[in-house]
Order: C-alpha cells, then sequence, then structure tokens
C-alpha cells in the first residue's frame, strides 16, 4: 500500500482519482491547502509547479491534477482557464458561445504531476476528445460534464464508474501507474 497526498480543492477530481487508484492499491489523501497559481497558457507546468511546490510544503508524496476543457471552434479556450471560467461564465454562457459553431469537437485534458520531497516533478498528460452538447444533461459530475459528449452521452449522463473507464483522468493516471511501477 503506497500513499500519497492529493493537493486540490476539488471534490469531483477527488473522488474520481481516488476509486481510480483505490484499484492500484494506493491510499489518496485529500489536502485542500492549493498552491500558487501560475499564468501559464500550457497545463503542464502547472502541474509541475504545484507538485513541486506542495511536496517541499508537506514533506510528503504529492499528486495535483490540473486540467481542462480546449474547444476547438474558440481556439481551444477556455483550456488553462477553464476553473476561472467555469466560476465565472457557467456552462450555459460557453453554450451561447457556440450557438453558431458547427465544428463542436473538443478535448479534456488532464495532467498529473508527482513529486516526492527532494525530488523532481514529473508529469503524465490524458486527453479524451468529444463534442460540445447543444444543451446540459445529466446532473453527475462536475464541472464541464454536462456539456461534454462522449458517443452521444455527456459525462454528466455517464456515472463515475463509466466516466472513469476511458476519461482524460483516468488515461493521465494510467501513465502514472505505469510509471510508477
Ligand atoms: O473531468 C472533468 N469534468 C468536468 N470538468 C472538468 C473535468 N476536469 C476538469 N474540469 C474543469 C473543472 C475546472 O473548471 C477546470 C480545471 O481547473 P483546475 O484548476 O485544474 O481545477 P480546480 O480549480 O477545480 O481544482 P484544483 O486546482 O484545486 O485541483 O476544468
Ligand atoms: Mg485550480
Amino acid at each position: 500500500m503506497r500513499e500519497m497526498v492529493f493537493v486540490t480543492g476539488n471534490k469531483g477530481k477527488f473522488s474520481e482519482a481516488k476509486e481510480i487508484l483505490a484499484a492500484k492499491d494506493i491510499e489518496l489523501m485529500q489536502n485542500k491547502d492549493g498552491y500558487p497559481e501560475l499564468q501559464e497558457d500550457e497545463l503542464e507546468p502547472i502541474a509541475a509547479y504545484g507538485a513541486k511546490y506542495c511536496a517541499e510544503k508537506l514533506k510528503h508524496p504529492v499528486m495535483v491534477d490540473d486540467s481542462g476543457l480546449f474547444i476547438n471552434a474558440l481556439n481551444g479556450f477556455p483550456g488553462p482557464y477553464s476553473a476561472f471560467v467555469e466560476d465565472n461564465l457557467g456552462n450555459q454562457k460557453v453554450l451561447k458561445l457556440m450557438e453558431d459553431e458547427s465544428d463542436r469537437s473538443a478535448v479534456f485534458k488532464s495532467v498529473i504531476g508527482y513529486c516526492e520531497p527532494g525530488g523532481e516533478p514529473v508529469t503524465f498528460t490524458g486527453t479524451v476528445e468529444g463534442e460540445i452538447a447543444y444543451e446540459e444533461r445529466g446532473s453527475g459530475g462536475f464541472g464541464y460534464d454536462p456539456i461534454f459528449d462522449y458517443k452521444g452521452q455527456t459525462f454528466g449522463e455517464l456515472g463515475t464508474e463509466e466516466k472513469n473507464k476511458m476519461s482524460h483522468r483516468k488515461r493521465a493516471l494510467d501513465k502514472f501507474f505505469a510509471w510508477l511501477d
């Protein structure tokens, strides 16, 4: 049994990762301290910096997850600004921005950052391709899940178990396990 601290204020991310990691005999503990927000347009450096910062501060192996939704018709928006946009605009306004767009394609991306005290951070990236729905569907999940359509169902319509089979987070965590072994 391996233990690590997942530094995140996001309950949805935490419960998904906890479930995925339990199958690998990794005990995950949530810490909501947070870390200084880097202003970057890529998720990888943000995750690397956060993992390193928190590992030194907590003196414990740490995992973070920096993620976002990249909509192709909007040139990748909201991307690294996903959390800001979710808090300040919300799904309805994103749908409004997409009103006249026929290209609905979008990518969810998750970057897992991991670091041990005194060590260098490593990152693992997972993506899943889908389409922006025309309206919110489903009450499961969190964040952009109700507007992200994957093969005809939104992530809000899938249960956590189904989402955890192929989500961006699952794919990033699978790369992380392969590296840990
Ligand atoms: O599977 C997902 N299903 C729906 N929405 C998602 C997902 N994955 C990321 N997202 C959204 C949530 C947030 O608006 C942004 C990530 O922002 P991000 O800064 O990484 O997370 P956060 O501020 O919610 O938590 P924290 O930084 O404490 O880990 O993308
Ligand atoms: Mg955040």
